[in-house]
């Protein structure tokens, strides 16, 4: 057989996800693609479009049902669709405390789409890994099942598909392109926020995916009933599945993904305190956790030395919180939840139960007391709230020690086990 035959019978046949799906007669043409061409056309792909597209091969006969088509099936009008990050996998995001409820739902998803939790709507403050796992969810679908038709994008993508199809008057191609899916996934859907006309479109597509029990995924920065400028009937179908929030991570689990990503980047021989010396410093943000370790490793290499504690220092000065001081906060945290007999995420989180809630606020207190952390510091490592809400904590357990001797008492005991 000569290169043109193995070549000519092949036949591009849909570009979708950021990935094309070549057609091959049969298993000799499946095995020299796969083996021999694969690479090159990956950098031809690359050339020609400037992007990095994965490329799969499958038989014809395999194609159930689909029909072979001479040129690459046309993209759809509205390809805001974003591609998947083929990095963001269950396998590779780190469980703790903090995200393990939003992990498990997310699985589970994913196992069963539309049928468990539906919509599964995935809320927290910024880089706690809400894209993250929302893509996992796409890429074991699409592992299970290659021809599952996913939609990624954000709701900011949305809203400009949705005010291009009425420019051009495509509504049409824009319904069916966002509700012939198996499964959408929207990211940061605050931003739908007083977008009316689109809010009403988002809602239709949303009850037609839903009603063919079609997965939909969505995240948010904030619980979806506190995102202003929502209409009800939107908020009331986002919290009708499963919504589950994601918390800053906590120290362990901190260190436990720097040590994923070190392995990740081929980064070898990091000393065990450079990576709690990181992972204290850098306590709200797993984005930047990342690169902060990305920062100490290119610090080290520009001045060609180890990664040491000293080096770590120094590549991170002025960056995240003075380590002492985190700890301080963090400590009280712990120990406000164990004198309480509740879970520190249950401190940091954002349940409003009488037997969390002044716990809560009585941590807030103390850190402020006992710490230099502003209200705003303080705000962010208790899972990111206002710095309005700590200083109504603060005055309302001021208030309170005046009034109720027991809760003075309390408090006094918690802030001289915690003083030096
Ligand atoms: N638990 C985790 N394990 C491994 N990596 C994580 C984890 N949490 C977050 N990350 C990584 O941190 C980075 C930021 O995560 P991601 O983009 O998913 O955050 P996000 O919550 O969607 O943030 P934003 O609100 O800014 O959109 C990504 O590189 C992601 O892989």
């Amino acid at each position: 057989m000569t290169y043109d035959n193995v070549v000519a019978p092949a036949k591009a046949y849909s570009l979708s996800n950021g990935r094309l799906t070549v057609v091959v007669p049969t298993d000799y043409h499946l095995d020299f693609w796969q083996n021999k061409l694969d690479v090159q056309l990956k950098h031809i792909l690359k050339e020609e479009t400037g992007q990095d597209i994965d490329t799969r091969y499958v038989l014809t006969k395999d194609l159930i049902g689909a029909k072979p088509t001479d040129n690459v099936k046309k993209e759809p009008t509205f390809k805001e669709t974003t591609p998947l990050n083929p990095e963001y996998t269950f396998e590779t995001f780190v469980e703790g405390r903090s995200n393990q409820f939003a992990y498990a739902s997310a699985y589970g998803a994913s196992e069963q789409p539309g049928l468990l939790y539906n919509p599964l709507l995935i809320y927290g403050g910024v880089g706690l890994g809400k894209t993250h796992l929302m893509q996992a969810i796409a890429n074991a679908m699409l592992q299970r099942n290659p021809n599952a038709k996913i939609k990624y994008v954000t709701s900011e993508n949305f809203v400009n598909d949705y005010i291009n199809s009425i420019k051009t008057g495509t509504q049409e191609q824009f319904r069916q392109a966002y509700r012939d899916l198996d499964a959408l996934l929207v990211d940061d859907v605050q931003f739908l926020s007083s977008k009316n006309e689109t809010q009403l479109e988002f809602f239709n597509t949303f009850n037609v995916l839903h009603d063919n029990n079609k997965q939909i995924v969505l995240t948010a920065d904030q619980n979806p009933k506190e995102i202003p400028n929502l209409t009800e009937r939107l908020v009331s179908r986002f919290v009708w599945g499963l919504t589950v929030e994601i918390t800053p991570p906590d120290l362990e689990t901190r260190i436990a993904i720097l040590n994923r990503k070190a392995d990740e980047e081929h980064i070898e021989n990091v000393p065990n305190e450079v990576f709690n010396f990181i992972a204290s410093k850098i306590n709200t943000n797993v984005r930047e956790l990342e690169g902060a370790l990305m920062r100490v490793r290119v610090f080290a290499q520009l001045h060609s030395q180890p990664m040491s504690l000293s080096v770590a220092k120094e590549a991170l000065q002025g960056i995240g919180e003075d380590a002492s001081t985190e700890l301080n906060i963090d400590l009280i945290q712990k120990k406000v939840a164990a004198y309480f007999n509740i879970n520190q995420s249950d401190i940091t989180g954002k349940k409003r139960v009488k037997n969390i809630v002044v716990p809560r606020q009585i941590a807030m207190y103390l850190s402020r007391e006992l710490t230099d952390n502003s209200l705003p510091r303080i705000g962010r490592a208790f899972g990111g709230k206002d710095h309005t809400t700590v200083l109504h904590a603060i005055d309302k357990i001021e208030k309170q020690i005046g009034q109720d001797t027991q809760l003075k008492n309390t408090v006094d005991k918690l802030q001289n086990d915690l003083r030096p």
